[in-house]
């Protein structure tokens, strides 16, 4: 028996909502603190981004990746691209990242792309699907870090009844399956409720097979 604070966290079971799963409180609060020095060294290398929306529109969430890809937003519309809007090549993929991808996404597919959104107070995201991708048996896997974000799920086409849940630091979320291509979005976030980043606001990383 190992109950020293070195053993391998017991990691939860999934919480399946419209065929998502949910993984509440998936990392510890030390390995969330890990996390977000991984992720700074991403943002060092490749900056976070305001990207436009091809209408035009600033969005209020900022952004980089890492990864082969990254995914872009500008007036020539959503895609992917290998390169950082600064011209470089986006970095690798954290390591704890990849290891949460290799224990929950049931592929032997690797991420191509690890989207790195922030949210600051009062930064959304509407219901979208998740569909610049070219293979969507491959499921999208979403870490969350920092404050609570309110995120609905509605269905695989526009309309219809929504449901929400509080993703909260250190949850993780799996959107593959049947829900692959279900509408979803973050309606907003709680300020002030986790102290992980300390000038506030919410990180979602997610990760994607591109090709
Ligand atoms: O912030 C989230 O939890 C969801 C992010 C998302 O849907 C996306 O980046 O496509
Ligand atoms: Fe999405």
């Amino acid at each position: 028996m190992n109950d020293s604070a070195e053993s391998a966290p017991k990691r939860p079971d999934p919480q399946e909502i419209r065929g998502f799963q949910h993984f509440p409180g998936w990392l510890t609060a030390r390995e969330q603190a890990a996390l977000v020095a991984q992720i700074r060294e991403v943002v060092t290398d490749a900056p976070l981004f305001s990207s436009m929306t091809p209408y035009g529109k600033p969005m209020s969430v900022r952004m980089t990746s890492a990864g082969r890809f990254g995914w872009v937003s500008d007036r020539r519309g959503y895609r992917y691209s290998e390169t950082h809007p600064s011209g470089t090549a986006w970095p690798t993929i954290p390591p704890m990242l990849t290891a949460i991808w290799n224990a929950v996404s049931g592929t032997e597919r690797q991420p191509e792309c690890c989207l790195i959104n922030f949210y600051p107070e009062g930064a959304r995201m509407g219901l979208h699907q998740d569909r610049d991708e070219a293979d969507f048996t491959q499921p999208v896997v979403s870490v969350s870090l920092g404050d609570d974000g309110l995120f609905r799920i509605g269905n695989q086409m526009r309309g219809g009844t929504t449901q929400s849940l509080w993703l909260r630091s250190g949850d993780v979320m799996v959107m593959g399956g049947p829900a692959r291509l279900t509408y979803h979005g973050i309606d907003r976030i709680a300020p002030g409720t986790s102290t992980l980043l300390p000038k506030g606001g919410r990180i979602n990383v997610t990760m994607r097979v591109v090709t």
